[in-house]
C-alpha cells in the first residue's frame, strides 16, 4: 500500500493573511498575540488542506523564512542581535534589520539570497570558526504538539528540518574560515533535536538535503557520510529529502547513507527513478515526488499511473508518493480564481489541488483505477483539452522564431563607435546619475489600482492618478538634479506580471501569490501559449514622462530571460523556445520606444544570473540561449540609442564572457554591500562597456551619506576607469518610502557633484603643472 505525504505547504495563506498580519505587527498596528493567533490559524488551515496525507509536515511553517528558523533552532543567530532577550524581536532584527514598530535599535539584517533556482529568498546563516551551536527546540516542539492535537492520532506528524550538511553549505563564514569544520560541533545538536522529537512520539523526520542535486567535491560528500553515520543512532526514522534536480554522481551516495528513506524529485529526475528502484537497499522507503511543486499545471494522472503501477507492484509498502518539493513555490488554492480564464483554469492545479491529485494517485494504486474512475476521466479531459487547444499555438509566432538570425542580435557598430555617438546626443556629465526604475509603490498607488481592478475607479481616473504619480517622480528627480530620469513604474503591479498581463499567451490569477521573501510576494503570470504582443505596452507612459522633462527619460522594460524565469511557464516546449518568443515581443517594444523618441532604454535582466542551472555543467547551454534572447530583444536599435541593462545579483565572476557578450551600453548592478569588491570580476575581465555599480543599498532603510557614496565610487575607480562609471542605487526603490528615498538620492547626486569637482580640479592641476613645465623650459 503506497502512502502519501507532503514536503511542505505555502505559509502566506490563501489571501496573504500572514503578509498583512506581519506588516501590521511591524508597524505596531497589531499585537504579538494577534500575530501568533494568525500563525496558528494558518497552520491549522494548512493541515486541513493536507489532511488526505498519511504524514503531515510540521516545521514547514515560518513567520519569515525557514532557513532563519533553522538558525534560531540551532542557536545560531548572529551575536549582534543580543540587545535584549526577546526571541521574536531578535528574529525579526536579523530578518529585517530592525524589530517591531520601527524600533530604532537597528542592527544590520542578515544577507538575503535566492533559494536554489527559485524566486524564494532566504536569510544566509552566519558562522565563524568560533561558532558554537546550542539547541533551541521550544518553538518546533510546540508546533509538533499543536499538530498532534489538531490532527489527532490518525495522522502521523512528520517534522521537516533542514539537514546539517545543506545548512552549512548555505552558510557564509564571516571570517573566511572553513564552514565544514563546524560539522563536528553541529551534529550533536541535531542528535539532541532528533531525540527531543522522538520523545514527542515522532516516528519519521524529513531531513532536507537539496544540495545533493548539485556538484559536490569530495569534502562535502564525505561530510554526508560523517553526518548520517553520526545521526543513525537517533531514535527516529529519517527521510533524506532531495529536490530541484537529478542526483547524478551523488546517487550512489544518497542510496547508501544510513537513513530509513530517500525522497527523489521524480519530475526533475525521471530517469533516476528506475535506478533507485533497483539500487535502494530493501529496508528503505522510496518517496517519489511525482507532482510538480514548481509549476501550476495539472499532472497527467493516467500517464503517471502507467509508469507508477509496476513500481508500486515491486515496492509495495516501501513506496511513498509526494509532490516533487515543498509546495512553497506555488500558489495556495485555485478554487479562489473565479475570474481566471475558464478554459485555462481547467488545466491548472495550485497547492491544494496538487494534494488532491496525490490522493487520486494513492487510491488508484491501492484500490485500483476503478476506485477513481471519475477523477481520472476529468483529469484526462483537461490534459487533452490543453494539448489540443488552438489557443496554445500561433503559427505566425513559430515562423518568426524560426526566422531569427544571428544578425538580429548584433548592434550596428562596436561599443566605442556607439558610445561616441551617444555622448554627442545625450550630452551627459562625468559620473552621470540615474536610478534603476521604480519609485515607492505607496499604499495610495496600490489602493487606486485595486479600485480600478475592482471596477470602482474608472480607467481614465486611474490613468490620471498614475500620471500624477509619474509627474511627481519626474519633478522630484529634476529637483534632485539627476541626469537620466525614470518614470517611476507607478502603473506597474510588478515588473513581470505587468508585461504578462499585456501579452497574448498569458493568463493571470487574482490570488495566485507566492512568497518571494518575508512578507513580500509575487503573483507570477501564467504563460500557457505562444507569445504575441498585440499592442505597445509602455510607449504611452514613457512618452508622457518624456514630455515632462528635457532630460533623457529611460524607457523601462523587463527582459525575456527575467520574464521567463519569474513566470509560470509551459512545460510542453523547451524554455529556450519560450524565451525567444518573449524576446521577439520585447524587441518590438524596444523599437517602438525608440521610434517614439526615447533615447535610453533599460532592459532589466534581474533573473539572468539567478536562472543559472544548479549544475555548472549545464551553465553554458543556458547562457548561450539566454544571452542570445537578450541580444535579439535589445540590439535592433540605432547606434545613438543607449541600451542599459540591470541585474541585482552581481556575482558575475564565472559568467563574465556572457555578460560582456550581451553588449549593453551600460549595466547597472548591485554592489554597495560588497564594498565594490564585486567589480573585481569586471576589472579582471577588462569589461569594455559602461557600468553603474550600486552605491545605495535599497534593502535597508538606512540613508547613505555623501561621504560613503564618494568613498564607494573611489573604490569603483580603482577597478573601472571613471569615464565608464555611472552613479546609481543598487536596485529599484519600490519597497522604500519617499522620506527615505529623497535624502538618499540627494546625497547620491551631491556625491556625483563632488566627484566631478575633483575631476575639474585634478585637470586644472594638470594644466597648471603642464604650464609650469612650459615656463621652466622658457626660463632655461
Ligand atoms: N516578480 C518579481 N520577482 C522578484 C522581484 C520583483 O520585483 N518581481 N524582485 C526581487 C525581490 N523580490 C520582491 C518580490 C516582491 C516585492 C513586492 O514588493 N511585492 C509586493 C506586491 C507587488 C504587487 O504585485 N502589487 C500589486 C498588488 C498590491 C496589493 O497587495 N494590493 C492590495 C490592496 C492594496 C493595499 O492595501 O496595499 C490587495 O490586492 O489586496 C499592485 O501593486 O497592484 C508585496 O508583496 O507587497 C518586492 C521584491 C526578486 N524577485
Ligand atoms: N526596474 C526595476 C525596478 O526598479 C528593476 C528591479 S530588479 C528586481 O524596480
Ligand atoms: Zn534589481
Amino acid at each position: 500500500m503506497a502512502r502519501i505525504h507532503s514536503l511542505g505547504f505555502p505559509r502566506i495563506g490563501r489571501k496573504r493573511e500572514l503578509k498583512f498580519q506581519l506588516e501590521s505587527y511591524w508597524t505596531g498596528d497589531s499585537s504579538r498575540t494577534e500575530l501568533l493567533a494568525t500563525a496558528h490559524t494558518l497552520r491549522e488551515q494548512n493541515w486541513q488542506h493536507q489532511s488526505g496525507c498519511d504524514l503531515i509536515p510540521v516545521g514547514d511553517f515560518s513567520l519569515y523564512d525557514h532557513v532563519l528558523d533553522t538558525s534560531a533552532l540551532l542557536g545560531n543567530l548572529p551575536e549582534r542581535v543580543d540587545t535584549n532577550n526577546d526571541d521574536l524581536d531578535n528574529y525579526f532584527r536579523i530578518a529585517r534589520g530592525r524589530a517591531q514598530n520601527g524600533d530604532c535599535q537597528c542592527v544590520h539584517a542578515g544577507e538575503m539570497t535566492k533559494w536554489f533556482d527559485t524566486n524564494y529568498h532566504y536569510i544566509v546563516p552566519e558562522v565563524t570558526a568560533d561558532t558554537a551551536f546550542s539547541l533551541n527546540p521550544d518553538s518546533l516542539l510546540a508546533q509538533v504538539r499543536e499538530a498532534q492535537q489538531v490532527n489527532g492520532p490518525s495522522h502521523s506528524v512528520k517534522p521537516v528540518v533542514l539537514g546539517p550538511v545543506t545548512y552549512l553549505w548555505l552558510s557564509k563564514a564571516k571570517d573566511g574560515s572553513d564552514r565544514l569544520a563546524l560539522l563536528e560541533r553541529l551534529l550533536p545538536v541535531y542528535t539532541e533535536l532528533l531525540a527531543a522529537l522522538a520523545a514527542e512520539g515522532v516516528e519519521w523526520v524529513q531531513i532536507d538535503e537539496p544540495i545533493l542535486v548539485t556538484e559536490l567535491d569530495s569534502a562535502w560528500r564525505l561530510a554526508f557520510e560523517q553526518a548520517y553515520h553520526h545521526l543513525k543512532v537517533a531514535p527516529v526514522k529519517l527521510l533524506l529529502t532531495t529536490y530541484f534536480g537529478e542526483l547524478q554522481d551523488n546517487l550512489q551516495l544518497a542510496c547508501q547513507l544510513p537513513v530509513a528513506g530517500l525522497h527523489l524529485d521524480a519530475i526533475s529526475a525521471p530517469d533516476e527513478v528506475a535506478k533507485l528502484v533497483d539500487w535502494l537497499p530493501i529496508h528503505k522507503v522510496l518517496s517519489l515526488g511525482v507532482i510538480s511543486g514548481r509549476n501550476i499545471w495539472k499532472t497527467d494522472l493516467t500517464r503517471t499511473l502507467d509508469w507508477l503501477e509496476p513500481i508500486a507492484a515491486k515496492l509495495g509498502e516501501r513506496l511513498w508518493l509526494a509532490p516533487s518539493c515543498s509546495l512553497l513555490h506555488v500558489p495556495v488554492d485555485l478554487s479562489l480564481e473565479a475570474t481566471l480564464d475558464a478554459e485555462v483554469r481547467e488545466w491548472l492545479s495550485f497547492a491544494a489541488q496538487k494534494l488532491q491529485e496525490l490522493q487520486v494517485l494513492k487510491s488508484a494504486l491501492n484500490h485500483g483505477r476503478d476506485s477513481v474512475t471519475e477523477e481520472l476521466r476529468d483529469n484526462q479531459r483537461a490534459i487533452i483539452s490543453r494539448q489540443q487547444s488552438t489557443r496554445v499555438y500561433n503559427p505566425a509566432v513559430k515562423a518568426a522564431v524560426d526566422g531569427i538570425t544571428a544578425e538580429l542580435g548584433q548592434r550596428q557598430s562596436e561599443y566605442t563607435e556607439r558610445a561616441a555617438k551617444q555622448r554627442a546626443v545625450l550630452q551627459l556629465p562625468d559620473y552621470p546619475t540615474t536610478t534603476i526604475g521604480s519609485f515607492p509603490q505607496t499604499t495610495e498607488i496600490r489602493q487606486a489600482r485595486l479600485a480600478y481592478k475592482q471596477g470602482t475607479l474608472s480607467e481614465s481616473d486611474y490613468q490620471s492618478h498614475m500620471k500624477a504619480e509619474i509627474q511627481r517622480a519626474v519633478e522630484e528627480q529634476e529637483a534632485l538634479g539627476l541626469d537620466v530620469l525614470v518614470h517611476g513604474e507607478a502603473e506597474r503591479n510588478d515588473m513581470v506580471e505587468y508585461f504578462g498581463e499585456q501579452l497574448e499567451g498569458y493568463v493571470f490569477s487574482r490570488f495566485g501569490w507566492v512568497q518571494s521573501y518575508g512578507s513580500r510576494c509575487v503573483k507570477p503570470p501564467i504563460l500557457f501559449g505562444d507569445i504575441h504582443r498585440p499592442n505597445a505596452m509602455t510607449v504611452e507612459w514613457s512618452k508622457f514622462a518624456q514630455s515632462l522633462t528635457d532630460k533623457p527619460m529611460k524607457g523601462m522594460l523587463t527582459g525575456p530571460v527575467t520574464i521567463l524565469n519569474w513566470s509560470f511557464v509551459r512545460d510542453d516546449q523547451p524554455r529556450k523556445a519560450t524565451c525567444l518568443q518573449l524576446a521577439l515581443a520585447i524587441r518590438d517594444e524596444v523599437l517602438d520606444l525608440e521610434q517614439a523618441g526615447i533615447q535610453v532604454i533599460q532592459i532589466d535582466e534581474a533573473a539572468l544570473r539567478e536562472g543559472l542551472p544548479l549544475r555548472r555543467s549545464q551553465w553554458q547551454s543556458y547562457l548561450d540561449w539566454a544571452v542570445h534572447s537578450f541580444k535579439v530583444c535589445a540590439n535592433g536599435v540605432q547606434d545613438e540609442t543607449q541600451i542599459h541593462t540591470h541585474m541585482c545579483y552581481s556575482e558575475f565572476n564565472d559568467i563574465m564572457p556572457a555578460i560582456a557578450d550581451m553588449d549593453a551600453d551600460v549595466i547597472t548592478i548591485e554592489t554597495s554591500r560588497s564594498d565594490m569588491e564585486l567589480l573585481d570580476a569586471f576589472d579582471e575581465f577588462e569589461y569594455p562597456n559602461e557600468i553603474g555599480p550600486g552605491v545605495y543599498d535599497i534593502h535597508s532603510p538606512n540613508i547613505p551619506s555623501q561621504e560613503q557614496i564618494v568613498s564607494l565610487m573611489k573604490k569603483a575607480e580603482q577597478r573601472i576607469p571613471r569615464e565608464r562609471l555611472w552613479v546609481n542605487p543598487d536596485c529599484g526603490l519600490k519597497t522604500r518610502q519617499w522620506e527615505e528615498v529623497i535624502p538618499a538620492l540627494k546625497n547620491m547626486v551631491e556625491a556625483a557633484y563632488s566627484l566631478r569637482d575633483q575631476v575639474v580640479s585634478e585637470q586644472a592641476g594638470y594644466a597648471q603643472s603642464a604650464n609650469d613645465s612650459v615656463l621652466d623650459v622658457v626660463l632655461l
